[in-house]
């Protein structure tokens, strides 16, 4: 049996003006600072073996703090990144072998970004949904496979999220890991998808709030057997 934990980022600072954000790099807001230290409070009592986040700023930033605020959830561990050679912004900073006993690693990997938002990105929610109908925009921002203008829908982005997900993160659940994943709205919406068996209809309703842990205990083949909300 494993656990696995998911988690929108914090409330990032594009979030808050309500801005669609998709691959823009923006930080975290104060407030989303303050969630994801409140999530590792939720979390307490949980272990973490293994971290995964996209490769943008707002899911990192709420990975470490949710695991550095509390000692218990690392197990006495250190969290490291673990950058790979073949990175395009590689500059050698791993020549170090690492100490699995010592370190908890965090891989960060673009396929768990957020949904690509196209011509989108910049620009206010509420603005464009005035521009172009609410009904419109509720289809780009909701549906499974209308794409926005340029961009991503939740099919293409399920598709990158779930082939990481089953090659990369499943291993690790099979054979006992706890794992954390910090990543977005849509990139887990698209594993949830997957985890829950939702229809592309079904997950047109699926929401998620900022900086909540989202618990499955998951069985030795990978199957569901428990789902908790951390929200309270
Ligand atoms: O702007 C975005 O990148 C996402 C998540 O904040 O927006 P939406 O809620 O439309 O999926």
């Amino acid at each position: 049996m494993a656990q696995l934990i998911l988690i929108r980022h914090g409330q990032s600072l594009w979030n808050a003006l309500n801005k669609f954000t998709g691959w823009v790099d923006v930080p975290l807001s104060e407030r989303g600072r303050a969630e994801a230290t409140i999530a590792s409070c939720r979390l307490s009592g949980y272990r973490v073996n293994v971290c995964f986040t996209s490769k943008l700023i707002r899911a990192i930033e709420t990975a470490t703090i949710c695991l550095t605020e509390r000692d218990d959830i690392c197990g006495g561990k250190i969290p490291i990144i673990k950058h790979k050679e073949s990175d395009q912004d590689w500059h050698g900073w791993n020549n170090y072998d690492g100490n699995p006993a010592e370190e908890l690693p965090i891989f960060t990997n673009a396929a768990l970004d957020e949904r690509f938002y196209g011509e989108l990105q910049g620009l206010n929610k509420a603005d464009t949904a005035e521009k172009y109908g609410r009904e419109k925009v509720n289809e780009w921002r909701r549906s499974y496979s209308v794409r926005p203008p340029g961009g991503e829908s939740l099919e293409d982005t399920q598709k990158r999220v779930v082939a990481y997900f089953n090659s990369r993160i499943l291993p690790h659940l099979l054979q006992g890991d706890n794992v954390l994943i910090a990543a977005h709205g849509n990139s887990l919406r698209s594993i949830i998808m997957r985890l829950d068996r939702l229809s592309p209809d079904e997950v047109t309703a699926l929401e998620l709030s900022t900086g909540v842990p989202i618990v499955y205990e998951l069985d030795t083949s990978g199957e569901v057997i428990d789902k908790k909300i951390l929200n309270d």
